[in-house]
């Protein structure tokens, strides 16, 4: 720490799909310390991904006391912690020995897609989408959990016992931080629930008929409060002697901490988070907007007692993590940065088209039968017109979700903040603004995710008073305008859709 941060702080912790990270945050929001932990990727068997729950809560607690000690200060220096993190991904634990009895399932998971599949025959999509705001597909919690349920030896009568307990990340590590098998709550935000399959969007409450549908017992699910409130101090583990007493004070899944760490507070306002995948958020208000484009409804925070903000939202499964394949898979490339200089090195994609559909397709489309394609193949394409075909693939997946915001709200798409690692990368971000035909802009913290729950958490013990406060600290560090001619656009969009379409259907119900 330097004399230009003066205390007191706010921490926040960021449990993400490859890392976890603790970022502490001075009073102006800007980052006075940052201390990172990868974890383990576990993949069973194809399209099945893993992680450890204990791996992670070990991680978690090294990086917090690992940041408090890069920044200098102690437990009196911290007003409160908040948690953010990676959503859907689902574990099982019981409370007696805070043992979970599986390793977590993985958002990106698609062992699901057969139950998902059966769901719809008998309950109906319809059904899924109008209460819980989301299409029925392997990526949400709720039929993780029934897997769980159905695989694992005795843990139906374990949880019909009352032994077990179910959370996302979030719950996971609060229950944790709190106290553990030693009281710790069980509890989860609306953003996180959202993601379940399980709540109602209406109600903001665990819905017992689609829990019954799904096969969840209600018992095993956590309370569910708001994004910003105090839940309970840090008394668990090996942080209980180093920071015993700090409130553990927010909980939003990580791309509605973007949200709010982008402060996009006012209905219409959207962002764009580029990492391992990518998620645009739009702010609508107090409006559950029901999609009809292949959007998900879903929730954007909720501070206190304060009415619930919605959203709307378009996941992308394959952005950041098409660079990572072209590196380690394919080797073209040594380094994620060195996309853009291969890129660079060629005017155009020499007539490639890219589509990640690595595990089906995400937004707008929700297809788990398509599967990746390369299009407009010719012995003229080079490496390096791939690795512009790469870049623009992340740029039209984007432009195909703008496209759906506008037609489920109504609302043209003004300008995007965008944040996340692969905003490094100032190609892809003059494409972004050339397709979207819109103008894009990064903030000068592009931690936005850790900052929108530290934002969250300083709210809830009154370190900030409103989000006016925080709205004030968001400051411009660069932004990128169109410079595409609108013929050239259409055109490209079109070779793009057509791409798209080549990638359905490829596996078929039997396999
Ligand atoms: N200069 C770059 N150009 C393109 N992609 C990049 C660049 N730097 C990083 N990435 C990609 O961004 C992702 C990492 O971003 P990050 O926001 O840390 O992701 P996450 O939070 O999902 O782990 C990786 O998938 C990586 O391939
Ligand atoms: O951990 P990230 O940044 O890859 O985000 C994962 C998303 O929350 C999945 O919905």
């Amino acid at each position: 720490m330097t004399d230009a941060h003066a205390g007191p702080f706010i921490a926040a912790i960021d449990q993400g799909t490859t890392s976890s990270r603790c970022i502490v945050f001075d009073r102006d929001g800007r980052i006075v310390s940052v201390d990172q932990k990868e974890h383990e990727q576990i993949f069973p068997k194809p399209g099945w991904v893993e992680h450890d729950a204990n791996e992670i809560w070990t991680n978690v607690q090294e990086v917090v006391a690992g940041a408090v000690s890069k920044a200098g200060i102690t437990r009196d220096d911290i007003k409160a912690i908040g948690i953010t993190n990676q959503r859907e991904t689902t574990v099982l634990w019981d409370k007696n020995t805070g043992r979970p009895v599986h390793n977590a399932i993985v958002w990106q998971d698609t062992r699901t897609d057969a139950l998902c599949r059966e769901l719809g025959r008998n309950v109906g999509q319809d059904r899924f989408r109008r209460e819980t705001g989301l299409p029925l597909a392997s990526y949400f919690a709720g039929p993780k959990a029934r897997w769980l349920l159905d695989n694992v030896e005795g843990l139906k009568e374990r949880a019909e016992a009352g032994d077990i307990l179910f959370g996302t990340m979030d719950t996971w590590v609060i229950w944790n931080l709190t106290g553990g098998v030693d009281g710790g709550k069980h509890v989860t935000d609306v953003t996180n629930a959202s993601r379940t399959m399980l709540m109602n969007l209406h109600t903001m409450e665990w819905d017992d008929k689609i829990c019954e549908s799904i096969g969840v017992p209600m018992e095993i699910l956590p309370e569910i409060r708001s994004s910003a409130e105090v839940y309970g101090e840090i008394t668990g583990g090996k942080l209980g002697d180093l920071l015993g007493g700090i409130p553990v004070a927010s909980a939003l899944g990580d791309q509605q901490a973007a949200l709010f760490g982008q402060t996009c507070f006012s209905e219409g306002e959207t962002k764009s988070t580029y990492g391992t995948g990518t998620f645009m958020v739009m702010n609508t208000g107090d409006k559950i907007i029901n999609s009809y484009a292949g959007l998900l409804t879903t929730v954007g925070y909720k501070i206190g007692e304060q009415p619930t903000v919605y959203a709307l939202e378009g996941s992308i499964a394959v952005t950041g993590s098409l660079v990572q394949w072209m590196r380690d898979q394919m080797g073209l490339i040594s380094t994620a940065a060195e996309i853009e200089t291969l890129a660079l090195s060629v005017e155009d994609n020499g007539g490639a088209y890219f589509v990640p559909a690595f595990s089906g397709l995400f937004a707008p489309h929700w297809r788990s039968d398509a599967r990746g394609v390369i299009a407009g193949l010719t012995r003229y394409v080079t490496k390096a017109h791939l690795a512009r075909a790469v870049l623009e693939a992340t740029a039209w997946q984007t432009r195909e979700i703008a496209d759906a915001m506008t037609k489920d709200s109504g609302v043209e798409l003004a300008t995007l903040k965008v944040d996340g690692g692969m905003t490094a990368n100032n190609l892809l971000m003059q494409t972004l603004s050339d397709v979207l035909d819109a103008p894009v802009v990064r903030p000068m913290v592009a931690e936005t995710t850790c900052l929108g729950a530290a934002y969250a958490a300083g709210l809830a013990v009154g370190f900030w008073n409103s989000t006016d406060d925080l709205r004030a600290n968001w400051r411009r560090a660069a932004e990128w305008t169109p410079r595409m001619d609108a013929e050239t656009r259409d055109r490209e969009y079109k070779s793009w859709l057509k791409a798209v379409d080549r990638t359905m259907g490829w596996i078929a119900e039997e396999d």
